[in-house]
């Protein structure tokens, strides 16, 4: 390299690595024939300008390592390699645009490693040398996670990788690795709403006491093809170093699940469904007691740490009597009902009440 681009390539105006001329996105989708398939939402971003976009909202990629999920025709790919990204792996479940990729990694020579698999199942964890981690109390590794996720995909998807990020396992073992994803605008809302706005909701709650979350830009539906039914969000994930509830995360999803029960209701409402009938009425006061929060809010009117003195609360009941945290209302309801069901003379002896089989 000369040192005029060396020079230009340090202050920022030249990237590193440009991708030698490739058939554009559109001619390899001709090429391979790669119709969209609806079972695996697939909606294709052709357009690189934008797919510039969305990877500049991870910030600089310059020797970065990247995970990109479902990858497809590689639209997203080319930009995330014309970003100076040294080793960039991504996982695609479809065996068709396998081909695809092969060619962009030929034209990136060691830079693109490309898995045939499942995101959902994929270890990340062993993706990566050990060698980029970087301790969570410091600044965040040089691995970014990025993806125009499929729809089917991203809610269970975030859920996990919310849950890894409490863990620190998955693609969080190398640190508080950051996420820059897509989502279709409905959750990309729900994902950043604040309290007491229209979207706040469970997955709001989840993810906002995890990681500072961000709303980058709105992708309209037309800019897909084939087009979606809606416009999709672009989403920006940063781990916090220390989450906002320290509570493990199960028993975080517990509360907040409950409590988003009743969404238009007060929230002791939704609280009273963490405990077994014969006890609800006491236990809820105890817990809206020693949490501090007014029964009479609604779910989203809480705020983090509303939510934090009721996790903190719940903790607490569990501890002293443990059987409260397996308890779910869902199973006495069931109990409740075959019992009615088998209810006859001949088992009037027979205490089938769903109530005696639960604690308190
Ligand atoms: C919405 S398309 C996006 C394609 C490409 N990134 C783009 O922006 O044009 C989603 C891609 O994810 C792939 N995919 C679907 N489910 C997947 C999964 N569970 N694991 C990995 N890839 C998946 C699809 O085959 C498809 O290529």
């Amino acid at each position: 390299m000369s040192t005029f681009i060396r020079t230009m390539a340090a202050s920022r105006k030249l990237p590193l690595f440009r991708l030698p001329p490739l058939p554009t996105v559109g001619e390899l989708i001709k090429l391979y024939n790669l119709r969209a398939e609806k079972q695996l939402s697939q909606n294709f971003l052709l357009d690189l300008k934008l797919t510039d976009k969305i990877v500049r909202q991870a910030g600089s990629l310059r020797d970065a390592y990247v995970c990109e999920v479902g990858p497809g025709p590689g639209g997203l790919t080319r930009s995330i390699l014309n970003a100076g990204a040294a080793d960039l792996l991504v996982v695609e479940k479809d065996t068709r645009f396998i081909p695809g990729l092969k060619l962009l990694s030929e034209a990136a020579p060691g830079k693109l490693r490309i898995v045939h698999g499942d995101i959902l199942t994929y270890r990340t964890d062993r993706g990566f040398p050990q060698s980029i981690s970087k301790p969570w109390e410091g600044d965040p590794p040089n691995l970014h996670i990025i993806g125009n996720l499929p729809f089917s995909v991203s809610t269970p998807l975030i859920i996990k990788w919310l849950e890894n990020i409490a863990n620190r396992t998955g693609p969080f073992v190398y640190g508080r690795t950051r996420l820059t994803l897509t989502f279709q605008e409905e959750v990309a809302e729900r994902l950043t709403a604040s309290t007491s706005s229209r979207q706040r909701s469970r997955l709001s709650v989840m993810a906002q006491y995890l990681c500072t979350v961000r709303s980058r830009f709105t992708i309209p539906g037309r800019a897909f093809v084939p087009k979606p039914k809606v416009d999709v969000g672009v989403v920006h994930f940063t781990p916090l170093v220390q989450p906002q509830i320290e509570q493990p995360f199960k028993m975080v999803e517990k509360v907040v699940k409950n409590v988003f029960q009743f969404r238009r209701k007060h929230c002791y409402r939704g609280v009273e469904m963490l405990f077994p009938e014969a006890c609800r009425v006491d236990l809820t006061q105890e817990m809206l007691q020693r949490a501090d929060v007014d029964p009479t809010l609604r779910p989203t009117e809480l705020t983090i740490p509303h939510f934090r003195a009721l996790v903190d609360a719940y903790a607490h009941l569990c501890a002293t009597d443990p059987s409260l945290f397996h308890y779910d209302f869902r199973d006495e309801l069931r109990a409740k009902h075959v019992s009615r069901k088998t209810d006859s003379p001949a088992d009037t002896f027979m205490d089938t009440s769903a109530t005696s089989l639960q604690p308190c």
